[in-house]
């Protein structure tokens, strides 16, 4: 058992008690103002935690390399918060090391370029991702150090499908990004290589579904890529993305396809073709990956399914192992919290909404699908609304999530109970600011329910965030003030931000002198981990980043 074995008791900490890890999703601290949602929202609950015990509030890092990203200016994310909240320890994630594979030109000399590169004399090179500099899914530079690599180590026809992004960038900005590209392929092509973009849509509406939350969506970015169809036709894609952002934003473009002057597709994908997805982050991709990737495939209909050579920027899911062909070696999170509880007969509860259901199963638990041991733990995904914008539905599953959570924990079969409660985080992307104060308000009250089952069996709980996003919902000068447009409009934030999160611990279950250490002043969602395990009765693995919790003799 790859090094997962005993962990040693607490010296002063008990066993046997409940913990409930509560992540709220995009739910960042900052100062009160009327565009941050989460202090205008009622909030008692949060409320109540920051203003009762100072020594069991306390703020830690969500962003840049506290979680493995590349800079001081990544904003966090969902798959690296919750990497590091259960793997305890900071790993380079995918931004950083595609940024490293490119430079060192190491990503040319690797199994999965050689295996799509045998595509290169006779067929074409397709590139799917989304586009933008958002860094949390994919990274433009990265797209252009790749057609440029690619050409250069031999691919003479490529064709890129662009996903336009709206989400962890300015609503608006792919007209640019589509513009960036478009020039960068021109220059590709009086080189010789026979360059273009071929197809694209925006991201929540085109392929980047997750959790087999919607298969539609893969099949909509399945159809104008792979079978070049699509209800839209346009013989250039600066001017489709200007004519569809007429009727609809970036993240929900409809799909289109790049046409040539007889009208057909400049780029579906045929036998014989190479295909690289480009995005590094896993969960978006995973369904795409499914679709290119299996032979066995019943979850719509592929009307073709082109013999190609695919290999993901990463590979996506360990457990999977999918896609089996990747650029860049994923990082390896090995010996998570969740795997170490599990071996040391910790029963575990995990449970979100459909959108965010992996977040507390798959990236906890290191990319890794599946159950550490099915007979200690359960994870129930709650439904998520489909085809319904998250400012329409704001409440989302909320209050079901703290339901199941409050029957997991009264029912007394789990030792810990960890949910993610998505509203600050889905609905602040919308951009809509009323829509997310009453997000913010319902994941509050799931807060609540479950807290008060925490009382009702003397438990305890620990409340946290994976990033910021709902406390700033607007664009701001270096002086900090909210930016407006040429109109005069304000300029919505949709994205996440590089605010740090709160973490609250309590409960009747806690021990008396259990409190917040301050040698810690730098502490990030990586140190959740060992003081989970601390308030399981264990003392974290040596290497874990340090607990954030000292128990004091009173
Ligand atoms: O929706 C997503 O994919 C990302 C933002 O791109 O959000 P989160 O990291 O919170 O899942
Ligand atoms: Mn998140
Ligand atoms: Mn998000």
């Amino acid at each position: 058992m790859n090094g997962v074995g005993k962990l040693e008791d607490h010296p002063k900490l008990p066993k046997g008690k409940t913990v409930a890890v509560v992540v709220l999703d995009g739910w960042g601290e900052n100062k009160p103002h009327q565009y941050n949602c989460i202090h205008v929202a009622q909030t008692p609950t949060m409320d109540s935690l920051k203003q009762g015990a100072p020594e069991k509030w306390r703020l830690i890092r969500a962003h840049g390399p506290a979680v493995g990203l590349p800079t001081e200016d990544d904003m966090g994310n969902s798959e690296v918060g919750h990497n590091a909240l259960g793997a305890g320890r900071i790993f380079a994630q995918g931004a950083k090391l595609v940024d490293l594979a490119l430079a060192s030109g190491k990503l040319y000399e690797g199994e999965g370029f050689k295996y799509i590169s045998e595509s290169f004399e006779k067929g074409t090179l397709h590139l799917i991702g989304l586009l933008s500099d958002g860094g949390v899914h994919s990274r433009l530079d990265q797209l252009q150090l790749l057609l440029k690599g690619a050409s250069e180590h031999g691919a003479k026809r490529i064709r890129v499908h662009i996903l336009t992004d709206g989400h962890d960038v300015s609503d608006g900005s792919s007209v640019g990004f589509v513009e960036t590209l478009e020039n960068d392929l021109a220059n590709l092509r009086e080189k010789g290589i026979d360059a273009k973009i071929a197809s694209g849509g925006g991201r929540m509406y085109v392929t980047m579904d997750r959790y087999e939350n919607d298969w539609d969506v893969v099949k909509r970015g399945w159809d104008a890529q792979v079978l070049g169809e699509a209800p839209n036709k346009f013989t250039n894609a600066v001017e489709a993305v200007k004519k569809l952002r007429e009727t609809a934003n970036d993240q929900y473009l409809p799909p289109f396809v790049v046409v040539d002057e007889n009208n057909e597709a400049v780029g579906p994908i045929v036998d014989g073709d190479a295909v690289v997805t480009f995005n590094f982050r896993a969960d978006r991709m995973v369904m795409l990956a499914k679709a290119l990737e299996y032979q066995d495939f019943d979850k719509f209909d592929r009307v073709r399914y082109p013999k190609i050579r695919y290999a993901g920027m990463l590979q996506y899911d360990g457990e999977l192992k999918l896609p089996s062909h990747y650029l860049v070696s994923p990082p390896e999170i090995d010996r998570t919290s969740g795997e170490y509880l599990v071996r040391n007969n910790i029963r575990i509860f995990a449970c979100s909404e459909t959108v965010k259901f992996g977040h507390v199963t798959f990236f906890w638990n290191g990319n890794r699908s599946g159950y550490f041991n099915p007979q200690l733990e359960e994870y129930v995904e709650i439904p998520s609304d489909i085809g319904i914008a998250f400012n329409v539905q704001p409440k989302m599953k909320a209050s079901e999530i703290g339901e199941k959570a409050r029957d997991a924990i009264l029912s007394r079969k789990f030792d810990q109970v960890r949910v993610n409660i998505p509203n600050g985080d889905m609905v602040g992307h919308t951009g809509d600011i009323q829509a997310t104060i009453v997000g913010c308000k319902a994941a509050d009250e799931a807060v609540k329910v479950i807290l008060d089952a925490i009382e009702q069996v003397g438990g305890i709980y620990v409340v946290t965030a994976d990033h910021g996003n709902a406390e700033d919902m607007v664009k701001r000068n270096k002086a900090g003030e909210p930016l407006y447009d040429e109109n005069g409009e304000l300029q919505i934030l949709t994205s996440h931000t590089c605010h740090p999160v709160p973490i609250a611990i309590g409960g009747p279950g806690l021990a008396p002198g259990v409190r917040f250490r301050n040698d810690v002043p730098d502490g990030g969602l990586a140190n959740v981990a060992a003081t989970v395990m601390n308030l399981h009765g264990f003392v974290a693995p040596e290497d874990y980043e340090p607990t954030l919790i000292e128990v004091v003799d009173n």
